[in-house]
């Protein structure tokens, strides 16, 4: 038995901090959104008791530390399954890009063995079961738009936004998720309007999508890392109606309706940064 399960990026296009908790991590409030850039994702059931993970990806680890390895043995281990799987990455999503590549892999897998074990997870269980890997893999679980609450694990799905096009940018840099939120000063933050977000995605409003559009997290990434304040810029007298990092970054990505501004955006970052994508916002469920 053998199939296939897309595993799509996703932006923020809110990022809230509320608090530090306990426990170290923060309390979040984020709205965030897949787009049409997506890693493969292919399984294949091995009669032999072993995870396989394949990549020809060098940044990609091929043993436990791969999230999508997690997966399959968080699913093997819950559900006494003794088979195994080989399971193939065609990574197209940049790494370590604040996009979670990795955690739409986690997802993805969690999906397709739901599917090729005929396990009858629901969705909601799938992705309690994520929030065991990453902050972010219950979000991917679902693959639409929605708020995530909690350390990002509480999700309420929200109807995709207004369809648009979004242009990535991804510096040659890996940044540490864990080292921006301990440099975040969280009594400096100013707050993105998250529930006007919500609003204007429910109204189907772009415009105010576009204005609502906010990450606590960006200027600390931009204080440390200038290449990124540069790309923002870059995007932005290029004439984007948004720009904005997603999660942690580096990436950057701009909001444009019109398929030439996008491409104008993408010739304007020519020099500035290699990796650059032209995609369209998803917005809509991969799941039943
Ligand atoms: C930046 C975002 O990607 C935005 O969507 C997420 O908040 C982070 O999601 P993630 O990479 O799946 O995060 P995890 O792998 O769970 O955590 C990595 C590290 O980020 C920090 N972390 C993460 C999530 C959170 N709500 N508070 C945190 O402080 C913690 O130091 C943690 O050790
Ligand atoms: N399936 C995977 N794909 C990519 N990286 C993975 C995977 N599994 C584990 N990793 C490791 O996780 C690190 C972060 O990669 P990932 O692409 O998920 O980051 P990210 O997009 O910044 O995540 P997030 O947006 O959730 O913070 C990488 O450096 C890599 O070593």
């Amino acid at each position: 038995m053998f199939l296939l399960e897309k595993a799509p990026a996703k932006i923020n296009l809110t990022l809230d901090v509320l608090h530090k908790r306990p426990d170290h991590y923060h309390e979040v409030e984020m709205v965030m959104t897949t787009i049409d850039l997506a890693d493969r994702i292919e399984l294949i059931e091995l009669q032999e008791d072993i995870i396989e993970i394949r990549s020809e990806n060098r940044f990609v680890p091929n043993d436990e530390r791969n999230l999508a390895y997690r997966a399959a043995k968080l699913i093997k281990d819950r559900y006494h399954i003794k088979h195994g799987v080989r399971i193939y990455i065609d990574k197209q999503i940049p790494v370590a890009a604040g996009l979670a590549g990795g955690s739409s892999d986690a997802a993805a897998v969690l999906r397709g063995l739901n599917r090729l074990w005929s396990l009858h997870i629901s969705v909601k269980e799938l992705a309690a079961l994520g929030s065991q890997i990453g902050s972010d893999v219950s979000f991917c679980v679902y693959g639409s738009t929605a708020i995530a609450r909690g350390r990002g694990e509480h999700i309420t799905e929200l109807p995709a936004p207004p369809s648009c096009w979004v242009v990535l940018a991804k510096p040659e840099i890996g940044v540490s998720t864990q080292s921006i939120y301990q440099n975040l000063q969280p009594n400096r933050l100013i707050h993105p309007d998250t529930a006007g977000m919500i609003n204007a995605i429910k109204d189907g409003n772009y415009i105010d999508v576009c204005k609502k559009t906010g990450n606590v997290l960006e200027s600390v990434t931009l204080s440390l890392y200038p290449e990124v304040k540069q790309i923002k810029a870059q995007m932005e007298k290029s004439g984007a109606d948004a720009v904005l990092m997603s999660g942690s970054g580096p990436t950057v990505f701009a909001l444009v309706q019109q398929e030439n501004r996008a491409y104008r955006i993408y010739n304007g970052l020519r020099g500035f940064c290699n990796e650059v994508y032209v995609v369209r916002m998803l917005g809509s469920s991969y799941v039943g």
